[in-house]
């Protein structure tokens, strides 16, 4: 396709009512799409989405970019004519009925009187009211972390009673092997959620405040007494402003725990997105790498796209693995601080408590059911989950409603939708590198094909995908010494002779370790190449050249911490015991307490 005039491509597509059209790309394509605003057949606005994201039309044509090997399919509920630009080695119009009009969207509108309810509950209960509007947490409204480090997953029941579903908006897990469509169901249901004509305030006026707070460069979190300091005319006037913005759309907060591959912000993440319906309602698939919209958080160097919902104050810590087994006490503990983090969230922000939370988790395999889902167990009474969505997987569906018979959780059957890719490792080993690129470089727009030869730019792709700017890394020499580097649960490499006399050289697949790129070559080797997360330094950092920790913090000060943003290693220089590292911005590091995990990448 290269060196082809695009243009040429420009095609039509007619899609009946309650029809689907998929398609995929390989690498190197691209496509854009539009929707055309003439009326449908039977005189209808025309309408068109995907996963449940509106494809606007308008005066002006309005084109969505997809690129970097992505696959989605167009819905339209009232049939629409849609104009496609480039090309896509595999497109079709499924002829299956798709689970979107039917199973998918009435497991929208289940969850969205499960948050109406939340909403009137939220309403009615003046202490609780009280109690999320201010800054001082009541610990009776927090769900603790579930179990202790190390301690098992039967003994966390005990320790969630004190959790109180007042105000909660449904906490929904959505589970499957993998690709069964599990992200693609989540999106879909953010989507639905941020779209929805429902006022998430607590009445009259509330919606104002927040916009005001937003407009303003505020966290759109409201406190008590903000508006105590304002003179009677600038209250009047406020008022006055409330009435006439209700900002409609839910708050949800989408939770990562699928460390793989197209994880945000990057792999071997898990995360926790609190989604705003503001600039914009809607999460768009321009690209795998951003799954949930571009997560500004951890750069500092993205703006927040205007095209796109993005997560306000997004949560992320490191797991440090793509797979969620192959350490499942160490990523127990890191599910365990993550839920803490949302706990708290909700506690104070009641929008995103009455929407609720939509839970991605990772594909589950045979070898699961013999440790009866242990991991998921264990995350479903974490974030005290509620709604248990199975995808396509009838034993699986079986086993949630044995396991949790009689415990309140409600496990809903729906079917795999029949456009799902199965994506193979070499795919999923480009998605990887593609956004630990895109992290650091930013994103690329369709300007040029390889051989430098320019090519006409497709309508919509003149700016990189999703939005994303063009970064130029930068890169910061540290001594060994200042920069922390911690790892998970590896045998100490110290000579035995080193050890105090009795102790055992073996150390917990859970606890961390200090690493020693002075003295240990593997350190130094392991190092190389590899991306580290940086985490907000738990005893608050050491300023400029000095480390960030005068004494050993704990492991759970680690593991808990969040991450600030990644840096790759580029080069270690043995003989003047230095690291260089490239971070996407210019600037002093966030932190100099940083985490191995497994994710690494040379540039090719
Ligand atoms: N209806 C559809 N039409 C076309 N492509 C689709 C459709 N539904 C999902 N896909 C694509 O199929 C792929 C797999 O879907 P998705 O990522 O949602 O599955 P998953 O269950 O989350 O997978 P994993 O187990 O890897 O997490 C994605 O590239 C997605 O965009």
């Amino acid at each position: 396709m290269d060196g082809q005039a695009e243009g040429s491509s420009h095609r039509r597509v007619f899609l009946p009512p309650r029809s689907e059209y998929r398609f995929e790309l390989e690498p190197h394509e691209r496509l854009s799409i539009r929707l055309v605003p003439s009326p449908t057949q039977t005189g209808e606005e025309p309408d068109a989405e995907i996963f449940g994201a509106e494809l606007v039309s308008g005066t002006q044509e309005r084109w969505y970019p997809f690129g970097d090997e992505a696959k989605a399919a167009v819905s339209s509920w009232r049939g629409a004519e849609i104009e496609i630009a480039g090309t896509a080695s595999t497109e079709y119009l499924a002829d299956e009925p798709s689970p979107v009009y039917t199973a998918y969207s009435n497991l929208h509108l289940y969850l969205e009187r499960r948050r109406i309810e939340a909403r009137q509950a939220l309403r009615a209960d003046a202490k609780l009211l009280s109690t999320l509007a201010g800054s001082v947490l009541d610990p009776s409204y927090v769900a603790p972390r579930t179990t202790d480090p190390g301690a098992e997953a039967e003994d966390s029941e005990t320790a969630s009673t004190v959790y109180r579903p007042e105000g909660q908006g449904p906490r929904v897990m959505v589970l499957g092997p993998e690709s069964a469509g599990k992200t693609s169901l989540i999106k879909f249901l953010a989507n639905y959620a941020l779209r929805s004509p429902a006022v998430a305030s607590l009445g009259k006026g509330e919606a104002g405040r927040v916009a005001e707070s937003l407009r303003t460069g505020g966290d759109g979190i409201i406190y008590p007494n903000m508006d105590a300091n304002l003179s009677e005319e600038a209250r009047k006037e406020k008022r006055e402003e409330e009435k006439r913005s209700d900002i409609t759309g839910w708050w949800p907060t989408v939770v990562n725990l699928d460390p793989s591959d197209g994880a945000p912000p990057l792999p071997c993440c898990l995360s926790a997105l609190p989604l705003s319906p503001l600039p914009l309602a809607s999460l768009p698939s321009p690209s795998p790498a951003f799954p949930f919209g571009t997560n500004t958080s951890t750069t500092g160097a993205i703006p927040p796209g205007t095209s796109t919902a993005h997560p306000v104050a997004p949560l992320s810590l490191w797991l440090g693995k793509q797979n969620v087994r192959d350490n499942e006490r160490h990523f127990r503990r890191v599910v365990d601080w993550l839920a803490e983090g949302v706990e708290r969230r909700l506690s104070r922000d009641f929008r995103s408590r009455m929407s609720g939370l939509l839970i991605d988790t990772p594909g589950v395999v045979t070898a699961d059911a013999r440790t009866k889902y242990a991991f998921l167990q264990h995350c479903i009474r974490a974030f005290k989950v509620d709604t248990i969505v199975v995808l396509g997987h009838e034993k699986l569906n079986l086993e949630m409603t044995k396991l949790f018979a009689g415990s309140g959780v409600n496990v809903i059957k729906l079917p795999k939708s029949g456009g799902v890719v199965e994506l193979d490792e070499t795919y999923r080993a480009r998605l990887k590198a593609l956004q630990v690129k895109t992290y650091f470089y930013g994103g690329s727009s369709a300007g040029g094909n390889q051989d430098g030869m320019p090519r006409s730019v497709l309508p919509g792709h003149a700016d990189p995908l999703g939005g994303v700017p063009s970064l130029s890394p930068y890169s910061t020499t540290i001594p060994f010494d200042l920069l922390e580097i911690y790892k998970v649960g590896q045998e100490s490499l110290a000579p035995s002779s080193a050890l105090p006399i009795g102790a055992s050289r073996t150390v917990t697949e859970t606890q961390l370790v200090k690493m020693d790129p002075t003295n240990s070559a593997a350190d130094q080797t392991s190092l190389l190449h590899s991306v580290l997360a940086l985490i907000q330094p738990p005893r608050g950092g050491g300023g400029a050249g000095q480390p960030d920790s005068s004494t050993n913090p704990t492991d759970d000060e680690i593991i808990g911490a969040p991450i600030l943003g990644f840096v790759h290693v580029a080069d270690i220089d043995t003989v003047r015991k230095k690291i260089t590292v490239l971070s996407p911005s210019t600037g002093r590091l966030p932190s100099k307490t940083a985490i191995l995990g497994a994710l690494d990448w040379q540039d090719v």
